[in-house]
């Protein structure tokens, strides 16, 4: 999936669009909903069991309005889950503070804090029935069970479950457990709902699809979220707003489209999926390649042994390493050098116009379906910049 396709819109339960709302500071009242400010999280040294052995929160500050969904993305390690566990109050805090609706929540204990919880695997009780799992959560909010009953099937409706409730729950699937999950977190209305990883579990394709169901159910209940994910794609689909941390920092919080058209360094932009910087002639700045910013150039004849060289900074020669069809484009692997020494790049085969274009693709000699003209291994090409899958980022950073 690509950025550009990603940041746009997830879907809803019935298929119809749930567009993201960019954060407007203006919209939530001063003070209200969650304030993490200068938080630290230390872990004690795992032999002695004291000091700071391992710090992995190191002064992160961010604001969640109410309604919000806000994503921590980050690569394994980088402190996203001491965070969400800070926030939840399973970790002291070491540094900084924690306030809900203004209000400081150090000492404030995991069960007084109002907060939902959702993990990666969801934790049924594998003993209860569907329904039985959904009513806990509302029992333990003080439902009674005559207003329970009716809920209960609000919230398997709204996960995509309807008609489920009398499932022993050692009966459904991993994305089916999620979703019972997923209702069960949402029926006591928690004042914000924290999710770490909810769907790290599931295989590829039911992650694609849970993760628009995911957005979906906690926009319509208007939930408050803080999701932890390491996929940035998961990210972009569930969250209005993204803060990508690395090695316990913050490096950029913003919405999804923003994220993708602006990274603020290039850790961020390689952590999203950037493969490739090229400095720029300004001071200061480089040229951030994305999956989609380089193509095969659609003249044959520039094709190597053709006539002419490479036309400028925007375009230079490449050694193919293999070509592979794949959701409905050709992907050509070529080691080229862009300046800073040969980097092995994808870039977008089968341009308006190459020769080929129509035929359908054939199994390639590694297995992967590829174009019976796509360039072969070894072949030498030219690839271009295609500035729109290009962003600017600052070049020191
Ligand atoms: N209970 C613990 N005791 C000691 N160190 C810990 C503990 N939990 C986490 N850490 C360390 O703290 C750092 C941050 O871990 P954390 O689980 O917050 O990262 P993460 O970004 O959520 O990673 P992942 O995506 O792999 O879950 C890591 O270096 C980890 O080894």
């Amino acid at each position: 999936m690509d950025g550009a396709t990603v940041v746009d819109r997830s879907e809803g339960l019935d298929g119809s669009a749930v567009p993201h709302v960019p954060h407007d500071p203006a919209r939530g009242v001063a003070g209200r909903g969650l304030a993490v400010r200068d938080v630290v999280v230390h872990y004690p040294d795992p032999a002695s069991g004291k000091g700071p052995g391992t710090t992995a929160v190191r002064g992160v500050s961010l604001d969640l309005a109410p309604g919000e969904v806000l994503a921590l993305l980050g690569p394994s390690g980088c402190g996203k889950s001491s965070l969400l566990r800070a926030v939840a109050g399973l970790e002291p805090v070491a540094g900084g503070s924690i306030a809900w609706d203004g209000r400081d929540l150090a000492g404030v204990p995991v069960h007084r804090r109002g907060f939902g919880l959702m993990f990666q695997e969801g934790q049924l009780f594998p003993h209860r029935d569907v329904a039985g799992n959904v009513a806990f959560g509302l029992r333990m909010a003080g439902a009674r069970r005559a207003a329970a009953s009716g809920r209960v099937a609000e919230l398997l409706d709204l996960v995509g479950l309807a008609g489920y409730g009398p499932r022993p729950v050692t009966t459904l699937s991993g994305g089916e457990r999620q979703r019972v999950a997923l209702a069960r977190a949402l029926a006591p209305e928690p004042q914000l709902l924290l999710l770490d990883e909810p769907l790290s579990a599931l295989d590829r394709g039911l992650r694609d699809r849970l993760a628009g169901d995911l957005r979906a159910a906690l926009v319509a209940t208007g939930t408050t979220a803080l999701f932890v994910t390491h996929d940035h794609d998961e990210a972009f689909t569930v969250a209005d707003r993204v803060a990508v941390m690395d090695a316990g920092r913050l490096l950029q919080l913003a919405a999804p489209e923003d994220l993708w058209r602006a990274p603020a360094s290039r850790r961020g932009a390689q952590f999203l999926g950037y493969q490739a910087f090229v400095p720029l002639p300004a001071a200061g700045e480089a040229l951030a390649i994305g999956p989609t910013g380089l193509v095969l150039s659609d003249e044959p004849s520039v094709r190597e042994g053709g006539p002419g060289g490479p036309r400028g900074p925007e375009e230079w020669s490449g050694t193919v390493v293999r070509s592979a069809f794949r959701r409905g484009r050709t992907e050509v692997t070529v080691d080229v050098d862009l300046g800073a020494g040969t980097r092995r790049v994808v870039a977008l085969g089968e341009p308006a116009g190459a020769p080929g274009r129509g035929v359908p693709p054939v199994p390639g000699p590694d297995g992967a379906a590829q174009h019976p003209l796509a360039p072969a291994p070894g072949e030498r090409v030219r690839v271009v910049l295609d500035r729109a899958g290009c962003a600017v980022i600052p070049a020191d950073s």
